[in-house]
Order: C-alpha cells, then structure tokens, then sequence
C-alpha cells in the first residue's frame, strides 16, 4: 500500500538527514526556538464557527501534478488574506514534491499557524518541524503505535507545537484518544485505494469525545459538503486541491463559506 511505501522512503530520508543534522544539534535548535504560548493552531481550530484549514500542495500520488506554477508564497499570503485560520504545508518531497524551504518560508510570511504535512515516522522529524517555524506537525495514527504516538505529543507539548492526529477508523480513534490527542483529523481519502467520502469523517465525529477539536480532511468540493460537515459539529476543514486548482482563491473560499454566489472560479 501506498502508505507504506512513503514510510520506508521516508525513514530513508530521515536517517540521510542525521548524518546532516545529528538530532542533538537538532534538538538544541529546537529548543531554543521562540515559542509563542498558548498553542495558536488550537486557538485557530477553536474558535466560534468552522475553521479553514488551507493546503499549499504541489502534487500528490492520487492527482499527480495539481499546480503546475507553484508560487508557495503567493499562495500562502493569499490564502491568509482570504480568511484561512491555517494554513497546511506539503514538505514530503518524493510523493507530493514538498520542501522543508516552503514550510520555512511560509511560516516566515504569515502570520496564521503553519502545519507542517509530512509523513512522521521518527521523533527526529518533530524537532525538525519546530525549527522549520510550523506550529503545528500531523502525526499518522497508521505509522505510529500508541505507546510511541503518546510520547509523540508529548514532545509536541514540550516545544509548544500543536500535533494534528489523523485516524481512519474507530480503532485509530480510540489510540489517539489514548494517546493525548487534543486535535484529530478524519481523512476523507481512502489510502488504499485513493477513494474519498465525506461521509467517513461525519461518521466518526460522534466517536471522539465533544472537547476534541475535530478536522475533516481531503475530497471537500463545494458549500454542500461544508454544510453537511457543519451539521456533524465538526471543527475545522482541511481542503487542498479544491484550492489549489481555482484561479482566486478568495472567491473561492467565500464560496465554499457559502458565502458567494459564484462558482468560485
Ligand atoms: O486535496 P484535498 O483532497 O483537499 O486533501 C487535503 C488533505 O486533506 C490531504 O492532502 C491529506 C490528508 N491527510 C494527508 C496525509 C498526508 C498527505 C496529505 C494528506
């Protein structure tokens, strides 16, 4: 499976990455990072009505290309004037043609929490978000055991950074649940075979306690699968290629607001 395949080039690239950076050195970096207090991504997630959570994504191995010119920062200040709560950065180079450079210099240029999209299998990679300037980091409940995702956030914890903990069904849930999660995400998209149903993550909304902050992610098209989400008390969306392929973003984020009356386009 697909998933499984990005884990092992991954880790690769991790253990390519340590000879660079030796994690002590990281660490110390990490640390000695400023911190805003409070946990901002949180705060964004938990205000008053739904939270939009915009992704800045090049590529991905269900879609290929999907923004053929890719001027990340552009796309990052535009999605923060348009009203994004937060914005989601691509940095997994192989799959989805991430760079750590963009998560840096997008988290340089705005000022909404910047979360950074990878595919964390070591510790090591928290330390890294950190440095990168992201203010928060998703953890994959399918790559990370329970014992291991616990200790994950704490880490998260001790660096002030947010962890988004994506599940995929009720087991998952009940591991991040377990492991401290206070921000789980339902991805809407299938990893096994790239299907995607909104449905998934209304379903398993019911499955987290109410004091979770809760994200649906991927696959959301129009205002109809937002008012559907709205319905389902959830907290947050996290849309990308719906973005990504429209021309003005800000029309398109009022559209899918329901505030527009044009297609978005
Ligand atoms: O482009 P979409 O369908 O709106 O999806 C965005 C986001 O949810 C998706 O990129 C995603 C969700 N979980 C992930 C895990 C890794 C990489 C990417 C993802």
């Amino acid at each position: 499976m697909i998933l499984e395949q990005i884990a092992r080039d991954t880790k690769i690239r991790v253990t390519n990455q340590k000879k660079k950076v030796p994690l002590g050195t990281l660490k110390k970096a990490a640390y000695n990072m400023e911190t805003e207090t409070g946990f901002p991504f949180e705060k964004a997630l938990a205000k008053e009505g739904l939270s939009f959570i915009c992704e800045v994504k090049k590529a991905s191995p269900s879609k290929g290309i999907i923004a053929e010119d890719f001027p990340y920062l552009d796309i990052a200040r535009e999605y923060e004037a348009a009203g994004a709560d937060a914005i989601s950065c691509l940095t997994e180079p192989k799959y989805f043609l991430g760079r750590d450079s963009y998560l840096k210099e997008i988290a340089e240029t705005v000022k909404i929490p910047v979360l950074r999209k990878d595919f964390v299998v070591e510790e090591y990679q928290i330390y890294e978000a950190k440095v990168l300037g992201a203010g928060a980091v998703l953890l994959i409940c399918a790559l990370i055991e329970p014992e291991l995702l616990k200790r994950y956030i704490q880490v998260c914890d001790t660096l002030g950074l947010s962890a988004l903990v994506e599940a995929h069904d009720e087991k998952e849930i009940s591991h991040a649940v377990w492991a401290g999660a206070r921000v789980i995400g339902v991805n809407n998209r299938n990893l096994k075979d790239f299907s995607v149903d909104v449905g998934n993550s209304t379903k398993l909304r019911a499955l987290a306690p109410k004091e979770v902050l809760f994200v649906a992610e991927s696959g959301i098209k129009g205002p109809e699968d937002i008012a559907r989400l709205k319905e389902n008390e959830v907290d947050a969306v996290l849309i990308g290629e719906t973005l990504m392929k429209s021309r003005d973003k800000k029309k398109m984020l009022s559209y899918l607001k329901g505030e527009g009356t044009s297609d978005g386009q």
